[in-house]
């Protein structure tokens, strides 16, 4: 029996979790999860799963949330909660399905606890990948990739040689405005931007998929997560979402892995490493029925935002840090309605320019950073 602890059980990744988990009694126990603000969605997870610990965002949402819940059941909240549920409770694996670099601090209680790390967040890896994986090897604690690229990477190098890899090919749908050119994308709305062409996810990852700053945030989780040169990590576009991602080895072979758009895919490999078990869903892949696969390459001209992601990456330090929380802040503003489209570019190259660059940052200097640029970002973007 594996026993889970879940941050962001009521996102979109959060939720697919609690689906496998659903489908597998036997396989899986939910020990402890997390709730941002949506309450009542939160309220009956509770009740179905019975966690023994929950943590809530706000004081308020607890207070009510007290008088709701069996007397059994541990509630907290805010930052200490989200710790408490990454770390200090009988689970044996914490799957990460938070939003944003606020996943940070409770990934890094739950490597120092043991636990192994099923990880969705990739803000956490961007922001701090070199604590994060630093810690993981000191404390002999597994990461394993929830993200579909990241996965499949993960699934084609069993068995295989990190040497032997030539480069890592992660695949890019475009995104929502991808059959659009740079002087379309002027006056797009929030709800045309939310449109993604092959996924159902959360708001935040939509926004970055059109802008491809998810593609670039997924560079840099790749450096992180399998610890090769920017220079091996290549993206591709390929719009129908089919192939997950590849990896082509010295000897020139390929190895892709496939499968129908389906986080739940992921999440249940990650749940389940080293082993497969039965996926319970009938959209298997029928490649007969998808007919024609397409490739491109990406320009970044048209997608400054992976052009960012790759300067960031490479030159290390806190430069990561404010692409990252300089594109959390930018997005946010424009799902707000407050700055446009295409201003959640300007928003991050205006960060990462006023920005000097600190080497090795301690977390305490990267969650300054993080803070700082948030402030220069809502300063100058908003009037
Ligand atoms: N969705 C997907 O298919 C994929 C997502 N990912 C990654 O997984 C992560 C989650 O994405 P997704 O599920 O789409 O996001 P959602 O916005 O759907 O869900 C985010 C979850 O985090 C909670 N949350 C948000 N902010 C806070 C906060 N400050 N404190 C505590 N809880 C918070 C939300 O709570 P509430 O809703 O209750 O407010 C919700 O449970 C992201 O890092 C994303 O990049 C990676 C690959 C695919
Ligand atoms: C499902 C998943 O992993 C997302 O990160 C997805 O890849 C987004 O699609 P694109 O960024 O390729 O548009
Ligand atoms: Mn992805």
């Amino acid at each position: 029996m594996k026993k889970i602890s879940l941050l962001g059980s009521t996102g979109s990744i959060g939720t697919q979790t609690l689906e496998v988990i659903r489908k597998h009694p036997d396989k899986f126990s939910l020990e402890a999860l997390s709730i941002g603000k949506n309450i009542d969605l939160g309220l009956k997870q509770i009740h179905e799963f019975k966690p023994k610990l929950v943590s809530v965002q706000f004081k308020d949402d607890y207070d009510k949330l007290l008088k709701e819940i069996p007397k059994d059941v541990q509630l907290l909240y805010g930052a200490e909660g989200l710790e408490e549920v990454a770390a200090n409770n009988d689970a044996n694996i914490l799957v990460n399905a938070v939003l944003g670099s606020v996943g940070l601090k409770p990934t890094l209680s739950a490597i120092k606890a043991g636990k192994t790390i099923a990880i969705a967040n990739k803000e956490t890896l961007v922001t701090a990948g070199h604590i994060v994986t630093s810690e993981a090897k000191k404390y002999n604690v597994q990461l394993l990739p929830i993200d579909s690229e990241h996965s499949a990477i993960f699934q084609c190098l069993q068995q295989e040689n990190l040497v032997e890899v030539e480069k890592l090919i992660l695949t890019a749908s475009g995104g929502s405005f991808r059959d659009r050119d740079r002087s379309e994308l002027k006056d797009v709305t929030v709800k045309d931007a939310l449109n993604h062409p092959n996924w159902s996810m959360g708001a935040k990852i939509t926004i970055d998929s059109a802008t491809m700053m998810n593609k670039g945030l997924e560079v840099i989780e790749a450096f992180w997560l399998f610890q090769i040169p920017y220079d091996k990590i290549e993206v591709i576009l390929h719009k129908e979402s089919i192939i997950h991602s590849m990896v082509e080895f010295v000897d020139s072979s390929v190895i892709a892995q496939l499968g129908t758009p389906d986080m739940k895919v992921p999440i249940q490999y990650a749940l389940t490493y080293p082993n497969r078990i039965k996926f319970q869903e009938s959209n298997r892949l029928k490649l007969w029925d998808v007919g024609k696969l397409h490739f491109a390459k990406p320009s970044f001209d048209r997608y400054r935002c992976l052009r960012f992601a790759y300067d960031a990456g490479k030159s290390g330090g806190t430069m990561p840090v404010v692409l990252n929380a300089a594109n959390e802040e930018a997005v946010s503003l424009f799902l707000d309605g407050k700055i446009s489209f295409l201003q959640i570019e300007e928003a991050i190259e205006r960060a990462l320019l006023q920005h000097q660059n600190i080497i090795s940052p301690t977390l305490e200097v990267i969650q300054e950073i993080d803070e700082e640029t948030r402030k220069f970002v809502r300063n100058v973007m908003v009037k």
